[in-house]
C-alpha cells in the first residue's frame, strides 16, 4: 500500500441546484490534484490533505476510528454552499496513510508534503486523523519557514481539551505530538510557543500542568475559554500573537462539548461551544498570521448524525468563506 493515496472525487457530491454563473456548492469547486503538479497560482489555493491514521490514538490508549476521519469531513464540506465571488481552487490531495503500523513513515510523508504545499502558495488545510498529526504538520511548516532563511517564531495554537504533552519516551502517539515539538525545537534553540486553550482539570494529569509550566505553554481551562470571558481570552490571544510570526492552528475536536462532537476516542461533557471558537477564528483571521490548520481526531464511528463531521466542515467553511 502506498503512503499517499490520491484524491476520491466520489466523495464529493451534492444537489443538483440551477446554475447562476458561480458553483452553488463545494463539491463543485473541488478538483483533484497531486503535489508532483501543484503549481503556484494567481488564484486562491486552498489545499485540502488527509491523514487518514489512528495508529497514534491506538499507541495512546484510545478509542480507534479517526482513520476514517478525512472522508466523513470531505463528505460535510461537498454539501455547504460556495459563497466565493473570486475564483478559487480548492485542491484534494487525497489521504496520508500508514503503512505497516509506521507511525513515523506517515509523519514524514506529511511533514514533506506540508512543506511543499506551502512552497507553492497554497493554504493548507489538514484533516485528521488522530492528534499525532500536530507534530508531523507542525515538522513541516518550520521545514518550509526554516528553507526561507528567515527565523519565523511559529506560535502554536491548539483548541483541546488536552494538552497532548505526554512523554514520548515510550514512543510517539496521539498524545506526545507538542511534547516532541518543544524537544526539537530545544535542539534546534528555536522558541517553543504554544497557546492551548480549553484545557480540562478532569482531562489532564498534575503531571502534565507541570510539563505545560516548566515549558512556559500559555493555556486557558475550560473554565474560562468561554463567550462570557471573552475579554480575557483575548487579551491572551493577542498577547500570545504579539511573541510570533505565523500561527499554526489546531482543532482538536474532543475538546467541544459531546453534546457538539459525540465523535471523537475521547468526548468532553465538559467541552467548550461553537461561539467561542467563530471569535477565536475571527481574531486570527484578522491576524493574518495563520499559515496552516488542520482539525483532529473525528472518529466517525461513534458520531451521531454526521454532527462532529458536520461541525468540522462548518469550521473549515467559516474560516475560509472570511
Ligand atoms: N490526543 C488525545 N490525547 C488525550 C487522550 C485522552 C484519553 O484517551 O482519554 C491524552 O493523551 O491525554
Ligand atoms: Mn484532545
Ligand atoms: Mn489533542
Amino acid at each position: 500500500m502506498n503512503a499517499l493515496k490520491p484524491a476520491d472525487l466520489s466523495l464529493w457530491k451534492g444537489r443538483k441546484d440551477e446554475k447562476f454563473g458561480r458553483p452553488n456548492y463545494w463539491y463543485e469547486m473541488v478538483k483533484a490534484s497531486s503535489l508532483e503538479e501543484l503549481k503556484s497560482s494567481a488564484n486562491k489555493q486552498l489545499a485540502i490533505l488527509g491523514y487518514a491514521v489512528d495508529e497514534g490514538v491506538k499507541r495512546n490508549q484510545g478509542r480507534v476510528g479517526a482513520i476514517d476521519g478525512p472522508d466523513a469531513i470531505r463528505k460535510m464540506l461537498a454539501i455547504l454552499p460556495n459563497h466565493f465571488i473570486n475564483p478559487t481552487d480548492i485542491l484534494d490531495f487525497g489521504n496520508v496513510a500508514c503503512v505497516d503500523e509506521d507511525l513515523d513513515g506517515a509523519h514524514g510523508h506529511l511533514s514533506k508534503s506540508v512543506s511543499q504545499l506551502l512552497s507553492q502558495g497554497a493554504f493548507p488545510i489538514l484533516l485528521g486523523g488522530g492528534h499525532d498529526i500536530a507534530y508531523a504538520h507542525y515538522a513541516g511548516i518550520r521545514h518550509f519557514l526554516d528553507g526561507q532563511g528567515k527565523n519565523q517564531t511559529i506560535g502554536i495554537i491548539n483548541l483541546d481539551a488536552h494538552f497532548d504533552l505526554r512523554s514520548n519516551k515510550n514512543g510517539n502517539t496521539s498524545g506526545t505530538p507538542f511534547f516532541q515539538i518543544a524537544h526539537d525545537c530545544k535542539a534546534k534553540k528555536q522558541a517553543f510557543e504554544y497557546c492551548c486553550l480549553g484545557i480540562q482539570c478532569s482531562a489532564n494529569t498534575q503531571t502534565l500542568f507541570n510539563t505545560a509550566d516548566e515549558l512556559g505553554v500559555t493555556y486557558l481551562e475550560n473554565t474560562k475559554y468561554t463567550i462570557e470571558h471573552w475579554g480575557e481570552v483575548k487579551n491572551c490571544l493577542n498577547d500570545f500573537l504579539q511573541k510570533v510570526d505565523k500561527v499554526y492552528l489546531t482543532i482538536d475536536l474532543d475538546g467541544f462539548s459531546s453534546a457538539y462532537a459525540p465523535g471523537v476516542s475521547a468526548p468532553s461533557p465538559m467541552g467548550f461551544s461553537p461561539d467561542i471558537i467563530l471569535k477565536t477564528l475571527d481574531l486570527l483571521i484578522e491576524s493574518q498570521k495563520l499559515i496552516s490548520i488542520d482539525l483532529a481526531e473525528l472518529s466517525p464511528k461513534y458520531d451521531q448524525d454526521n454532527a462532529t463531521a458536520r461541525l468540522a466542515a462548518r469550521l473549515v467553511h467559516y474560516l475560509v468563506s472570511r
